[in-house]
């Protein structure tokens, strides 16, 4: 297994005029692998200023930028990949399309989706919501074992996402999530987004050093 774990950042539900500098602050807080720009039922024109503003400040970094719902759009822009849920249109169209480029697959708590994502050529499944959020209304709850399982069993990369903040994201990280996906825990920190940032990165590199809770036996 590789230990690596690293922080997945979501763009806000809404950008504010100025919200580049913000994420700039964010990227001077450490290590991000990459940001979803992730617009909620903003008219296409909205997403597309977002991409062309946001894109270049994070591919700049070396931080992938990846569109949420969209693939087509992905594609037409240059982003690097596409995050998709279950509704989010045809997976494996998708994957043609983005050939060459990151396609995520949202897979709730279910082995079975993300068996199903993977056989389909997803370079990542998320898992979540791990704990209870505000920013996203969640119909599933995930939990350890089964990110336990799927690392220990499974080469695709799993994220973790929902409600993770730097105090409750040792668990995640010891069971082998390989990226941590948050939106509050940055763009919310009392102290601002690098904080945000840095107090994610903190608590991933304590989670890795400490010892291990033992892991759960996996059922088949
Ligand atoms: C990394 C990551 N994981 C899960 C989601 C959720 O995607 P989806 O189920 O399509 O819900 P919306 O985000 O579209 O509301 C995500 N966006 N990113
Ligand atoms: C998009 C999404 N999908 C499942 S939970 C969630 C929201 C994650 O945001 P936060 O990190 O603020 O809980
Ligand atoms: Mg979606």
């Amino acid at each position: 297994m590789d230990d690596r774990c690293r922080l997945y950042l979501i763009t806000p539900p809404r950008l504010d005029a100025g919200f580049e500098a913000r994420l700039e602050a964010a990227l001077e807080g450490g290590d991000v692998a990459c940001l979803q720009l992730r617009l909620k039922d903003a008219p296409r024109e909205e997403i597309i200023h977002w991409t062309r503003r946001l894109m270049p400040i994070a591919q700049a970094r070396d931080v992938a930028f990846l569109l949420n719902d969209d693939a087509p759009l992905a594609a037409e822009l240059g982003c690097d990949g596409a995050h998709l849920g279950q509704s989010d249109g045809d997976h494996a169209g998708a994957r043609t399309l983005l050939s060459g480029r990151i396609l995520g697959i949202t897979c709730h708590a279910s082995r079975h989706l993300a068996m199903t994502a993977g056989e389909m050529g997803a370079d990542y499944v998320a898992f979540g919501a791990f704990f209870p959020t505000s920013t996203k209304e969640t119909q599933h709850v995930a939990d350890l074992e089964l990110l336990s399982w799927w690392s220990s069993v499974m080469e695709i990369p799993a994220v973790a996402i929902g409600g993770i903040t730097a105090e409750n994201c040792a668990p995640l990280v010891q069971a082998g999530a390989d990226f941590l996906a948050v939106v509050g825990a940055v763009w919310n920190h009392p102290e601002g987004p690098a904080a945000g940032v840095a107090a994610m990165n903190a608590a991933i590199a304590a989670a890795l050093a400490a010892p291990r809770a033992e892991t759960p036996a996996h059922g088949t």
